[in-house]
């Protein structure tokens, strides 16, 4: 599906329900295979999350999770732990490329049994399941939080539990503390200091307990985008979100009161206000929520500020390199964009030039990065159904509140 988009205004109040964090839900689908008394509320229908679900309920030797990278991670670690079932994991051929060598060398540490079935250091992997019975392990956490979370997740499962030591500078760190987090919710034992995590062993199913899902904050980012783009007073409420989240990506709330975007929580909602037009040049270290960059980069070109991103190691590796996607693509609209291998740039914004198309590159948040554009400028978004991998409901969404946009 290709789209236009034409110059649009949006309702000056409206509201929009958006479904349970990817993450989170990714996180629970997986405990829950493993602790089946667990009941989840609020599970995100993304792609992402339904291709987790059906994963974990398959029989068949062959399991293909697309572009799932939270996914790939964590079922290559609940695999390699179930005894009997040897299992080929494959995806879609940019997973061919997003590296996984540093998880599968620590999963043979503790015993698994993995090989690769095409490029040594990346999927396809067959994994024959059997019991792991070591429980040290040493990997380096500079590169993915999924490798680390992906082995907590599996930990209170072995006889011994885990004892993990992270070497380098941990990356997307409030993702390793979710991932904690959920774990002691349903009763494991866990500790990190300094840069050593320890999992104690749980055998027995937790009590029956039913987790609730709060909603997903790297999808609110496109609303915090539109609202900072809109004309002063315009609000829009989006459920159902808390104060005390466990998503890196609540720091949206505090990073978007410098686009003049205002958040109040109500009980289970959050309201986004435009409440002033003053706004300066921007400069954020972003290692702990990847996810909203593209998004940022975005509002600035909206804005017309110039900004300076850091802790952008992680991007290269997603599902596209999104630090070339984002230049490729702002440089279309006539500003000029620059990029090193952990940070972007853009110095100057110029006048935009009309009728862009802008390309996707089978990344859901290029398409959703770039649609609040569409309060400034008319262009064009190809292949803007990659949404679906983790918010089906985008365009749908966008429409309610005013976007007007048809197919190319
Ligand atoms: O654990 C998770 O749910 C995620 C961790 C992050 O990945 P990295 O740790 O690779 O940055 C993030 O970008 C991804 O969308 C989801
Ligand atoms: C990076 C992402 O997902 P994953 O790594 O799970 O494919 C994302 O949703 O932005």
């Amino acid at each position: 599906m290709n789209i236009s988009l034409k110059k649009s205004s949006i309702a000056k109040e409206s509201s929009i329900k958006i479904t349970g964090s990817k993450s989170e839900s990714n996180r629970l689908l997986l405990l829950q295979a493993l602790y089946p008394s667990i009941k989840i509320l609020n599970v995100s229908n993304s792609d992402d999350s339904i291709l987790m679900q059906k994963a974990l309920k398959s029989t068949s030797s062959t399991i293909d999770i697309h572009h799932a990278g939270t996914a790939m991670r964590f079922l290559t670690a609940y695999f390699s732990l179930q005894q009997d079932r040897e299992v080929v994991l494959t995806g879609s051929a940019r997973m061919h490329e997003r590296p996984i060598k540093i998880l599968v060398d620590a999963l043979k540490d503790l015993g698994a049994d993995i090989s690769y079935l095409k490029n040594e250091g990346f999927p396809p992997l067959s994994i024959q399941g059997k019991t792991l019975s070591k429980y040290k392990v040493t990997l380096a956490a500079n590169v993915s939080s999924q490798y680390i979370s992906a082995l907590l997740l599996v930990a209170p499962k072995l006889e011994k539990g885990l004892a993990l030591n992270l070497e380098g500078k941990i990356t997307s760190v409030p993702y390793i503390q979710m991932t904690l987090n959920l774990l002691e919710q349903i009763g494991v034992e866990t500790s990190f200091r300094d840069n050593v995590i320890i999992i104690k062993p749980k055998t027995h199913n937790p009590e029956p307990k039913t987790l609730v899902v709060e909603s997903d904050w790297s999808s609110a980012s496109y609303f915090y985008s539109i609202v900072a783009l809109s004309t002063l007073g315009t609000k829009i409420t989006l459920s159902s979100y808390k104060k005390n989240s466990l998503q890196g990506d609540a720091v949206l709330s505090t990073i978007y009161k410098q686009f003049g975007v205002e958040t109040t929580y109500q009980e289970t909602s959050i309201t986004l206000t435009k409440t002033s037009n003053q706004v300066g040049d921007f400069k954020y270290n972003l290692s702990n929520a990847p996810d909203i960059a593209q998004t940022i980069t975005v509002t600035c070109l909206g804005l017309g500020i110039a900004c300076h991103l850091t802790g952008l190691h992680t991007l290269k590796i997603k599902e596209t390199d999104r630090l070339v996607a984002l230049k490729n693509e702002i440089e279309k609209f006539g500003t000029e964009v620059s990029i090193t291998n952990n940070s972007l740039t853009i110095s100057k914004i110029n006048p935009f030039t009309n009728n862009v198309y802008v390309k996707t590159y089978h990344d859901h948040r290029m398409a959703m990065a770039f649609a609040p554009l569409a309060l400034k400028v008319d262009f064009n978004i190809l292949e803007a159904d990659v949404v679906s991998k983790s918010y089906p409901d985008f365009w749908n969404d966008l429409q309610n509140i005013g976007f007007k946009f048809s197919n190319l």
